[in-house]
């Protein structure tokens, strides 16, 4: 075994001596950044995916869980109360999402991890001896603590990891996770409904993932770029190695250098002051902001057009056109967004992110407005947020229900998952941060979406409501066609590299294009990253 103080010391200067400019080292470098995941890679990615398991989980089964709770809290819960517990765990969600990223940046992303795990657990433990509705409440709220994090630095975690051709996918092998654990929450939710304290088990049950993701994280390592940024040179050569097929000891050097150059340290006494800076930096660097508009945009988009409405309230909608089985089509909205997932899941780094959502968008909004004209002709009556059929299921009924899955088929093929690929859009050294806003947005909208939704549909009616999210689809379209650039199959330096100058929409077609059939070009024509022009813009654009 070498010495470790030794090698960290012997890799730095190293690192500073290597030769960038050999074009045959820097296209075996984009080779190995490309080659197929490791091993280790799949297992760190499936294990991280467990947290996008939890978000679905936790998010899915309070809807029957509220059913079968009856009077085991000491009472008949109020409505209020319902929503209450409902809607503390994304609410904890929200409050976390704030911090996770800045967190994740001081502390690391498995530490991290691992803590939102111990929260999974807590509010588990807290809500199965529940016997009081605000006990209830409180293990819903550390619980969202938990899928806030989670949620944060799972996708952030697996793209700091995956290979740059299939950082696309395995990112959405967290969003499987969360839609999969939506259809299993409902599935064993309506097995459970009529058992006696049925809903306790669904909770507990929730136990069983964080607690595997927690003890697996105790014998595996962080991503080698976290660890760059903490100047653990030795460590990070490790997994570098261990993560890369074909990783020469020069080549994990070169990689090594590459992220030290692009990595402009932030200023700062301690960590507090870094963490500002960096929060300073996400908005006065042009290019950081850019991508922070993107990435708050996308998220703002996933979740404004609507699709947690029917998420929660399918069965509420279906139930008021005249189709009784609220179970049958709360699994077929969930069992249609996990196969859509999964049907994106293989062809996110094919064909494009951009691609996706620009096919996507347009058929969600068509679906939405044929609901809309189909609500007109469907003769609904509200009473304190409950909706009433006057008369039988209607052909309108039929053409409702049909449309509201192709629109949900819409949504999990494109801005379901896209925006999900957040950290790609960052720096280093204000990732967390960015991701941080992005979900921040998506919590918010969350919920924003889940406590209006049924008074929008009083309010405004049922047409009014799906005209509303066609319009903002609508606007989406544009916005996502004029500022989101191709980021499939570029390397992550590459990503933000693109933003500076420009949204460089057309720039970024190119170069997505190039990227995707390097296997085929010859070694020696792929273009090396542009290590000097990034550093020359940095500089200008950071004075
Ligand atoms: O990406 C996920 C997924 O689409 C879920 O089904 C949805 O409930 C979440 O809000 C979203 O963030």
């Amino acid at each position: 075994m070498s010495d470790p103080a030794k090698q960290d010391e012997l890799s730095s200067t190293d690192v500073d001596a290597l030769d960038y400019s050999s074009k045959d080292s820097q296209s075996d470098m984009i080779a190995m950044d490309s080659a197929k995941p490791t091993p280790l890679v799949v297992v760190l990615v499936c294990l991280a995916s467990i947290s996008g398991f939890m978000f679905g989980y936790d998010t899915g089964y309070i809807s029957s869980a509220l059913v079968s709770i009856g009077t085991d809290l000491g009472k008949t819960l109020t409505y209020g109360e319902e929503e209450f517990i409902t809607a503390a765990t994304s609410l904890g969600a929200l409050i976390t999402s704030v911090v996770a990223g800045p967190m994740a940046d001081i502390f690391g992303r498995k530490p991290v991890l691992m803590f939102s795990n111990t929260l999974f657990v807590v509010g588990a433990i807290i809500q199965c001896a529940a016997e009081t509705v605000w006990t209830m409440i409180a293990g819903r709220f550390v619980m969202g603590f938990g899928v806030g994090i989670g949620s944060l630095i799972a996708p952030l975690f697996i793209s700091e990891l995956a290979p740059s051709r299939f950082r696309g996918r395995l990112v959405i092998l967290n969003c499987m996770g969360i839609t999969c654990g939506q259809l299993i929450a409902y599935a064993i939710g309506a097995g459970l409904t009529h058992v006696n304290n049925g809903w306790r088990i669904q909770v507990g049950l929730s136990i069983v993932p964080p607690a595997i993701q927690l003890a697996a994280f105790l014998f595996l390592p962080d991503t080698p770029r976290y660890l760059i940024s903490k100047n653990k040179l030795e460590k990070a050569a490790k997994v570098i190695a261990r993560t890369h097929h074909g990783a020469t000891a020069t080549l994990i050097q070169m990689k090594i250098a590459e992220i030290q150059s692009i990595n402009s340290s932030l200023e700062g006494k301690n960590v507090w002051q870094r963490t500002w800076n960096g929060i300073k930096k996400i908005h006065s660097v042009p290019s950081n902001f850019r991508a922070l508009i993107i990435a708050c945009g996308l998220q703002g988009i996933q979740q404004f057009t609507g699709f947690n409405s029917l998420m929660y309230f399918s069965a509420t909608i279906f139930k008021a056109i005249g189709f009784d089985n609220s179970t049958a089509v709360s699994i077929i909205v969930s069992g249609t967004n996990f196969l859509m997932t999964i049907v994106a899941f293989f062809i996110i780094d094919r064909v494009g992110r951009r691609k996706m959502l620009l096919f996507s968008l347009p058929i969600m909004m068509i679906a939405m407005i044929i609901c809309a004209v189909g609500f007109h002709y469907v003769d609904l009556k509200f009473e304190h947020h409950s909706v009433k059929l006057e008369g039988g299921v209607s052909n309108w009924g039929y053409v409702i229900m049909v449309f509201m899955i192709v629109y949900v088929a819409g949504y999990a093929i494109g801005i379901g998952n896209v925006p999900w690929q957040q950290s790609e859009l960052f720096p280093q050294n204000v990732r967390g941060t960015g991701a941080s806003y992005a979900t921040a947005t998506n919590w918010s909208g969350s919920l924003v979406i889940s406590a209006t939704f049924l008074t929008m549909l009083e309010n405004i009616t049922p047409t009014g409501t799906f005209a509303l999210f066609a319009a903002l689809t609508a606007v989406s379209i544009v916005f996502v066609y004029f500022v989101y650039p191709e980021l499939s199959n570029l390397a992550l330096e590459e990503t933000q590299n693109l933003l500076k100058g420009g949204f460089n929409i057309k720039e970024s077609l190119v170069l997505a294009e190039k990227r995707k059939h390097q296997k085929l070009s010859p070694a020696g024509s792929m273009d090396k990253l542009d290590l000097e022009h990034i550093d020359e813009v940095q500089r200008v654009e950071s004075a």
